[in-house]
Formats: structure tokens, sequence, C-alpha cells
């Protein structure tokens, strides 16, 4: 096994720089006592380049949500960013004031929510909602917003734009709705997008669509995503890299490819054994044995050890490190005492 590399193989903003590096990220719910408090992001690391499309996965509580409300500087108390980088185009944005934020978010940084509705104002029209968006960033006449509206709308798929910009969001099916949170989003030709499960609640032909031309659109615009899901399959057309994630931990990250056609954790393997096409026709799908851990009062030791085949007594003792993958896997990152494919014994 090697050490890691850092940023391998990344597309940067040309300077070098990812357009987003996280390091180290913790973000904890803090509690009257160390036993009360819950450790939601616990040690989180990766990295996002221009252009590029990192799928951030794992199960309900996993930690997936905290990690991009922490990155957006939403999170609030009794949770917080307790320790670690989040580095922003070189700048760390846990030294930002919350104006600083303020202005970065939905202009440099935009999120996409699983419900539209959290981005949409329900009593105002789309093209005040729009040309409102474009004119708190840039100085701009109405008109020249008004056009920008129009055509990030047409380019996310919405048909007769000019006339949908007088609608209101009760106007629009489930699917178009997300739509124009989207075109939102990318409005301002922001440096990233965090995209917090934004097709789950959606038929899969829609969200099958909106995948593809959100993956065109930021790799056009040079916008780096982060498309966080519970789904292993809807990233394995979409991204480029994914980042596992258990316990408040990245467990594996790698290119798609390392991925989906060579998991090594544990855990991964569970979630791709868990994807229906995997299946062999006919039979259930295999549930992950045990239940996911609580972010309260973690026991030492791997996380993951009470559900994992592959576990043995060294899991018991201390938490893995993250190591690299060894030859010929760079880019591979590993939180495991015994990945699939090494030698030691299982
Ligand atoms: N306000 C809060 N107070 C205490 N704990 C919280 C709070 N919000 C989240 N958590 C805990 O943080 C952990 C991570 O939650 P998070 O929402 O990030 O998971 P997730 O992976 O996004 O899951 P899902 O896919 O269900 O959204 C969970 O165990 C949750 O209970």
């Amino acid at each position: 096994m090697s050490s890691i590399p850092s940023h391998p193989g990344m597309p940067s903003d040309g300077k070098g720089l990812p357009v987003l590096a996280v390091e180290d990220l913790r973000t904890h719910f803090i509690g009257r006592t160390e036993a009360t408090t819950a450790k939601a992001v616990d040690g989180v690391s990766f990295h996002v380049g221009a252009g590029e499309i990192l799928g951030l996965v794992g199960e309900s509580g996993s930690g997936k949500s905290v990690t991009g409300a922490s990155i957006m500087g939403l999170v609030d108390r009794p949770g917080q960013v307790v320790g670690g980088r989040i580095l922003f185009k070189g700048q760390d944005l846990r030294q930002y004031g919350g104006e600083q934020m303020r202005r970065l978010r939905g202009n440099r940084i935009a999120m996409i929510f699983q419900d539209p509705m959290m981005t949409l104002n329900p009593v105002l029209r789309i093209d005040t909602q729009m040309i409102e968006a474009v004119l708190a960033h840039e100085r701009v006449g109405k008109s020249a917003a008004r056009a920008r509206a129009r055509d990030v709308l047409a380019r996310v798929g919405i048909p007769s734009p000019d006339e949908r910009l007088l609608a209101y969001p009760h106007q629009f099916s489930g699917g178009m709705r997300q739509r124009v949170a989207i075109a939102i989003a990318l409005l301002n030709r922001p440096d990233l997008i965090i995209a917090d499960e934004p097709t789950t609640a959606l038929d899969v032909t829609i969200q099958a669509q909106i995948l593809y031309e959100m993956q065109t659109l930021c790799r056009e615009s040079g916008t780096g995503l982060i498309w966080i899901t519970h789904d292993l399959a809807v990233v394995a057309g979409l991204a480029d890299r994914v980042a596992v994630m258990y316990a408040g931990r990245v467990v594996e990250q790698g290119s798609t490819r390392q991925i989906i056609k060579a998991a090594r954790h544990p855990y991964t393997r569970a979630l791709m054994d868990s994807i229906p096409s995997r299946g062999v026709r006919g039979q259930p799908l295999r549930q992950i044995p045990g239940n996911p851990q609580s972010p309260l009062n973690r026991p030492s030791g791997c996380a993951f050890r009470e559900r994992c085949p592959r576990a043995t007594q060294a899991c018991l003792q201390e938490p893995p490190v993250t190591i690299g993958g060894g030859e010929g896997e760079e880019g591979r990152e590993l939180r495991c005492f015994h990945p699939v494919g090494d030698d030691s014994p299982a």
C-alpha cells in the first residue's frame, strides 16, 4: 500500500488548485457531554476539480448532508464545524464571516436541494426570483438579467422559457420545478454546485435526463459538482470520482471506474451488491446486515466492523487510517485493515 498522493489527476482552475478541497472536516452536534455529542462528520477529506463531478454516497445518516451544509456554512447550532479546513479555490471558508459566506452562496457556490421549494419562493413569479438572483450578485441591467434567466431555463430543458418565466412555482410539475431550481443554481455560473439528492423524488426517466443535462452543463462551464446520493447506481453513470461515506467518514474514494468496477472496501462492496441491476434476476435485493452506527458514542475500532464479513481482532482496536490504493491504483484511498484484494488474512 502506498501513501496518499495529493489531489492526483485532478482538473484544476489553471493555477493548480482544486475548486474545493475538504481536509479532515469535523462537524459535531454538541451535547452537554461527550456521550451526547453526535459526531456526524468526523474526519472527512476529498477534493473536486473544475468541471469535475464527485458523487458523495452513503446510507442514510452517514453524514453526507451535514458535509454539504458545512461547506455552505449552513450548519445550525448545536451543530458546529469543530475541525479541518474547507478550501475553496485555496481560501479556507472557515475563516470567512457570515456576510462573506452569504455573498459566496448563490454566486460562487450554489446548492440544490431534494425539495426545490427550499430554493423557490411560492408567492413570486419565476422571472422576479431569477432576475433578483442575478442582480443580487452582479451589476447588470434588468433586461440583461432577464435574458440570462431565459437562456438558463432553456439550457435546463424548460420548453417556452419566455412564457414560463411569467409562471409561479406551483404551475410547474415536480420535475420542471426541480429544473427551475437547478437553473437558479446555474444562473451566476458558480464554480461549485452541491446537489443534495436533487432527483430522488422524481420519476426514473426524468432523473436520468436531469443527470445527463447537469453533467453537460457542469463540464461546459467548468463548474465542480458534488452530487450527494444514497444510490451508488445514480452516480455510476454521472460522476468522475466517487467518495463513499460511512459513519461520518469517507471509507473509500477513487475514480468512478475504480469504485464501480473494483470496489475494495467491504462497505462499498455491500453497497454495490444492493444495486438491483447487479443482483441475480428473480432474487430479492441483498440488504447490508446490521444497522448503521449511531453518531453518538461511537465504539472503538472500525465503525463498520460489526457488519463486516472481513473483520478481525485488529478492527476492534483502532479505526483504520486512510491509505492509498497501491501501485496502479492512483487516486484510490481506503480506510480498511482488510480491503478486498489485499493479501492479509480476512
Ligand atoms: N440537528 C441535529 N442534531 C443532532 N444530530 C443531527 C442533526 N442533524 C443531523 N444530525 C445527525 O448527523 C448524522 C448525519 O446526518 P446527515 O443528514 O448528514 O446524513 P445523510 O447521510 O445525509 O443521510 P440522509 O441520506 O438520510 O439525508 C445523522 O446521524 C443525524 O442524526
